[in-house]
């Protein structure tokens, strides 16, 4: 069968999986503590802590890369593109190492790959990378001419749930219509009409505050923060992408920690969780309005998902619309690994960011 290595940098973690066929015989989560990422002042600047964190686990597990197939890396900030495989090119390494269409973890997984698969000469994929755009024309007014509103999302996994979702329903994901949040370390709650995600907040500046951004934030404040002279631009940038949320309340990026001391009787921390849960009810209200009302379920997932009491806060909220399904965590690694094999086996042309 044809092995493949996945790999899903994420904003306080590498995740690998490596697969034989469809069945994945290793995963890790590599942590990456915070001080270590506090030591590097630009997300490129990691490239090579986290190339020697994946070859250092490779090499502890007798992983040979000349054995793979093809590598694929959860997909970056790239030019908005559609669902599906895609094939890393060079052009598509460049936007990314430049970050010509922002900064986030996610940028380093071709970054890193693409010498790989040139050395070994295999293919490197991506699937529904993170700018993955169908929104539906009103969804791009912001409210600015000068500003169009960017689809931005964890769009690799709320397309895998939106399938899962779909089969518990017992139809396709082309056959309903469903408002999905995904509650990670960004949050992004995604409108889904028959098979396209017509709507998502950004979740890099828009929607919900999560575990460490801000969202959606008062605009002549921000404004005048802007320009007190107190913080440059990239400061600013780090506070609404890196240094918001929950972090700014209470410290934290680990929503376990919050859960713990919120359940010891910490009552700063039960009602920051409370005020998330408030957002991510009303973001989901607005994104049933999208619909027009006509929702077949609400699905919630992501690693803060796998928490009972935040899925109870944000369930009495929304419990109105109808059925709310939890798919806790996510299967980024298996969606990547499936996206390589379709590619592999012929079954989806890739396609190619230089020419598509
Ligand atoms: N059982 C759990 N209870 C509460 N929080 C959890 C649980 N499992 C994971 N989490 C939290 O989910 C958060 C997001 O995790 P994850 O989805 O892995 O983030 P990322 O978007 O960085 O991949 C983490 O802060 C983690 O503490
Ligand atoms: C920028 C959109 C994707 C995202 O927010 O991912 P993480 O939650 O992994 O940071």
């Amino acid at each position: 069968m044809e092995k493949v290595l996945a790999i899903n940098p994420g904003s306080t973690s590498t995740k690998i999986g490596l697969f034989d066929g469809e069945h994945c015989v290793l995963q890790e989560a590599i942590r990456h503590p915070r001080e270590e990422l506090e030591s590097f002042s630009a997300v490129m600047d990691q490239v090579e802590y986290r190339c020697g964190a994946i070859t250092y686990f490779l090499k502890e597990h007798g992983v040979a890369l000349e054995s793979l197939a093809a590598i694929v890396v959860r997909g970056g900030l790239l030019r908005p593109v559609s669902g599906g495989v895609w094939l890393v090119d060079e052009q598509m390494r460049d936007d990314l190492l430049r970050c010509r269409f922002g900064a986030h973890a996610s940028n380093l997984g071709a970054v890193m790959a693409f010498p790989w698969g040139q050395k070994l000469g295999i293919p490197v994929y991506t699937v529904d990378p993170v700018t993955v755009d169908e929104f539906a024309p009103l969804a791009r007014y912001s409210g600015l001419k000068e500003i169009r509103r960017q689809s931005m999302s964890h769009a690799l996994n709320t397309k895998a749930v939106a399938r899962r979702c779909a089969g518990r329903l017992g139809k396709g994901y082309g056959d309903v219509n469903l408002v999905i949040a995904h509650l990670g370390s960004g949050i992004s709650v995604s409108a889904h009409q028959r098979g396209r995600m017509i709507d998502v907040n950004n979740a890099n500046n828009e929607g919900p505050f999560s575990l460490e951004r801000t969202g959606t934030l008062p605009a002549l404040a921000l404004i005048d923060m802007c320009f007190n002279g107190e913080k440059s631009r990239e400061e600013m940038r780090e506070l609404v992408t890196a240094k918001g949320g929950i972090y700014s309340y209470l410290q934290t990026k680990d929503f376990k920690e919050v859960t713990e001391r919120a359940a010891a009787g910490d009552s700063e921390a039960r009602e920051v969780m409370e005020a998330m849960a408030y957002q991510v009810g009303k973001e989901i209200g607005a994104m049933a309005a999208v619909l027009h009302g006509d929702v077949d379920a609400v699905a919630l997932t992501g690693g803060m998902a796998y928490s009972e009491i935040l899925v109870k806060m944000i369930e009495a909220r929304v419990g109105f619309l109808g059925r709310v399904e939890v798919f806790a965590g996510e299967e980024e690694l298996t969606a990547l690994a499936e996206g390589a094999l379709r590619a592999l086996r012929g079954e989806e042309k890739p396609r190619i960011y230089g020419r598509d």
